[in-house]
């Protein structure tokens, strides 16, 4: 499309355009639509997959009125590509979630994922990537309304920010989270574009766009690998349930619809049932990389070396493996360091290699068959069972839960007497059905059947809020990505499990991809400076030599810090607070301690107001998510009221804890945060 100067009324031609995109888009869907697959397919089976795609194609097609079309346009200095010569025509672009072309197949609006599209994140004055002019389109409701322009072409035009990605930034947070494609920034495009090949990890204070970025660089990948996607996978990790409930939406906005979501506890829970909890201390030694070694050193136990020979009778004659032969057999195994089941399978069928070389020196001519029917044999099968047996990783782990001289064995020099004493279960259950297995044991059995079997590996994988993974933890989620790659996303400073990350760089080596690049976000999104500055007081007791977060957003009289002159007043003036956010546009959250969620749950009540759980999607008409301190992470609510920080920070087991979940909860509000205090607030809030 050539560039052309602008006639009289730019904004009618910019109509113009979204009317005929949506007209083309429309034509694209009933296209497939119209698509009749009887011809095409031979039977079945065929057609049911094959309509499925149709079906995801149309669904992929829709066009939603409340998410433009096209938001930024792009004029190019030069045709794309062409050689750069003196009066050459340009081109122009316009930028938008996904491609829409005209009936001849010329393109209307551009992927934003597409590389033509990188210069609208990117160019900037010192660098202008042959990008003439930068417009980005301003919505309401659906209708085209505003645009601005930015001629990087032009020495003479000032540096100014932009009104329409500030209005973005600045708009009132209703439902769950919305893509950021509009407005991603130059050092969160780096990221989000950054290689399938390597693993990127992200340290970032809260609010700088993590999440965001986590999700828009999956979205990324799937346009530029699709196959090789849609072939391994790809899953996003987050740490609760109502977490991955805020976030499912943007994937599918972006036209994504195949990312699993799940949390580390999902992906381990296939074994065994979780039903018991573990002591913070047990909990922090059986998270431990040691526990990966004395895994390793309790199930190689179970290899014996043969003591007599293998004896194979078939008719009337007799086959006998030496000892020393099976023995060899079983060290060279032992040395290929391949999983212990792929060994238990491997070692019949050697035994019976070794007897067919025989048969064969007897002037016999033993084929495939024979090696098989002698692999089963059941001499050849006791002697496994004698030298290799099968494991049962769940019954692997009870015994090292329960028999204190079998773990005493496997983790000796590895754990104290005292760390092993306290991994071993008070009340030791006698089978694996009857055991109250935990969240940390459930781990543990996922690293047996690592070993046992291969675990399926993915083709990338996103790791939500990281930083409060276990080291068995970032194991378990790094073998379902050993042959892809993972975005690592997280702050140290937020971390709220007794065995949170210390340095990212531990970090990536228990997840298995220690030459990973460590990329830092210090641009704040969504917490209002004043907020930020506030919470950032705590940043030397929780983290200290991080960076605070250098807030995008002014918004003056943001925060304030109430108190109320006594304890029984407190209820009464957060819903008081409540009410008075209320009468504000957007969500809002209401935290507290998770000892006090009952009482203020009542209180709440009793004034008439009913009110969400976290991750609950807020409406209109419903905007007030009462929500447990350990459960805040991740979220954020325009207006949020905190409630009694000092009770926030005695609900954790130790004061770093108790700070850094204080952290958390500071830094949740967009607009405007209300912390009420009756009991004195921790000194280091000053
Ligand atoms: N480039 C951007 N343009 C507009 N909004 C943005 C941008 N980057 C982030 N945001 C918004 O800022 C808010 C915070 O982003 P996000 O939740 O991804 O941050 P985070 O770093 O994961 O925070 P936390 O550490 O608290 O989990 C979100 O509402 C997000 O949409």
């Amino acid at each position: 499309m050539p560039a052309h100067e602008e006639s009289s009324n730019p904004l009618v031609k910019e109509r113009d355009h979204l009317a005929a995109s949506r007209a083309a888009l429309r034509a694209m869907r009933e296209d497939v639509q119209a698509l009749d697959i009887r011809d095409v397919t031979a039977n079945w089976v065929n057609a049911a997959v094959l309509q499925a795609q149709i079906d995801d194609r149309i669904k992929a097609l829709a066009d939603l009125s409340h998410t433009p079309l096209f938001f930024g346009r792009l004029d190019y200095l030069h045709a794309v590509g062409a050689e750069k010569t003196e009066g050459a025509e340009g081109e122009q672009f316009y930028i938008g979630r996904r491609h829409v072309h005209d009936a001849h197949g010329d393109p209307m609006v551009i992927d934003w994922r597409a590389p033509v599209s990188q210069p609208f994140y990117q160019a900037s004055r010192n660098n202008p990537l042959d990008v003439d002019r930068r417009r980005r389109f301003g919505y309401t409701g659906g209708e085209l309304t505003a645009y601005e322009d930015e001629r990087l072409s032009d020495p003479a035009e000032e540096e100014r920010t932009s009104k329409l990605l500030q209005a973005e930034i600045e708009r009132p947070r209703v439902g769950p989270m919305r893509d950021i494609v509009a407005t991603i920034q130059p050092e969160q495009d780096e990221i989000v574009r950054s290689g399938l090949g390597g693993t990127v990890c992200v340290q970032g204070g809260p609010g700088t766009g993590k999440t965001a970025v986590g999700l828009h660089r999956v979205a990324y990948l799937l346009y530029a690998h699709r196959e090789r996607l849609a072939r391994t996978g790809t899953l996003v990790v987050g740490p609760n349930r109502s977490f991955l409930h805020y976030i499912e939406q943007v994937l599918p906005a972006l036209g994504e619809l195949e990312v699993q979501q799940a949390t580390v506890e999902d992906l381990v829970a296939a074994r065994v049932e979780v039903r018991g909890t573990d002591e913070s201390a047990a909990a922090v030694i059986k998270g431990d990389a040691r526990m990966a070694d004395v895994l390793r050193r309790a199930i190689r136990s179970h290899v014996t070396p043969p003591a007599e020979p293998v004896v194979v009778v078939r008719g009337s004659r007799r086959w006998r493996v030496p000892a020393y032969a099976v023995e060899e057999m079983v060290s060279e195994l032992l040395a290929r360091d391949m999983r212990y089941g792929a060994a238990h399978e491997a070692l019949p069928q050697r035994i019976a290699h070794a007897v067919l070389v025989q048969m064969e020196a007897a002037g016999e001519a033993p084929d495939d068959r024979v090696q098989n029917a002698v692999a089963r044999n059941p001499a050849v099968k006791a002697a496994v069972k004698a030298i290799w047996p099968a494991v049962d990783p769940a019954k692997l782990v009870l015994r090292l839960l329960t028999d204190a001289d079998f773990l005493a064995a496997h983790a000796d020099g590895v754990l104290t007497d005292e760390e092993q004493k306290h991994v071993l279960m008070a009340r030791p259950a006698r089978s694996v059905k009857a055991a109250r297995w935990t969240a940390a044991d459930a781990v543990l059995i996922d690293e047996a059947a690592d070993l046992v079997a291969r675990t399926h590996s993915l083709g990338h994988v996103v790791i939500d809020e990281a930083q409060d993974l276990s080291p068995m933890q970032y194991r378990a989620v790094g073998r379902r990505c050993s042959t892809g790659s993972a975005t690592v996303l997280g702050d140290l400073a937020q971390g709220t499990t007794p065995w949170s990350t210390r340095s990212w760089e531990q970090a990536l080596f228990h997840l298995g991809k220690p030459d990973a690049v460590v990329e830092e976000l210090t641009a704040g999104f969504r917490v209002p400076r004043e907020v930020i500055a506030y919470a950032s007081r705590l940043l030397p007791a929780i983290s200290p030599g991080l960076a605070p977060v250098e807030s995008v957003r002014e918004t003056p009289g943001s925060l304030v810090v109430r108190e109320v002159a006594a304890a029984e007043e407190l209820d009464a003036a957060v819903v008081a607070a409540c009410e008075e956010s209320l009468r504000q546009e957007g969500s809002i959250g209401l935290i507290a301690a998770d000892a006090r969620i009952p009482a203020l749950s009542a209180a709440l009540a009793a004034a008439g107001h009913s009110c969400l759980s976290p991750g609950e999607e807020t409406t209109a008409q419903s905007r007030l998510t009462l929500v447990p301190a350990s459960l805040a992470k991740g979220l954020e609510y325009d207006y949020v009221v905190l409630d009694e920080p000092a009770a926030v920070v005695d609900g954790e087991p130790d004061e770093r804890t108790g700070l850094r979940r204080l952290y958390v909860a500071l830094t949740r509000a967009v607009s405007g945060l209300v912390v009420l205090h009756a009991s004195p607030l921790p000194e280091q809030l000053g």
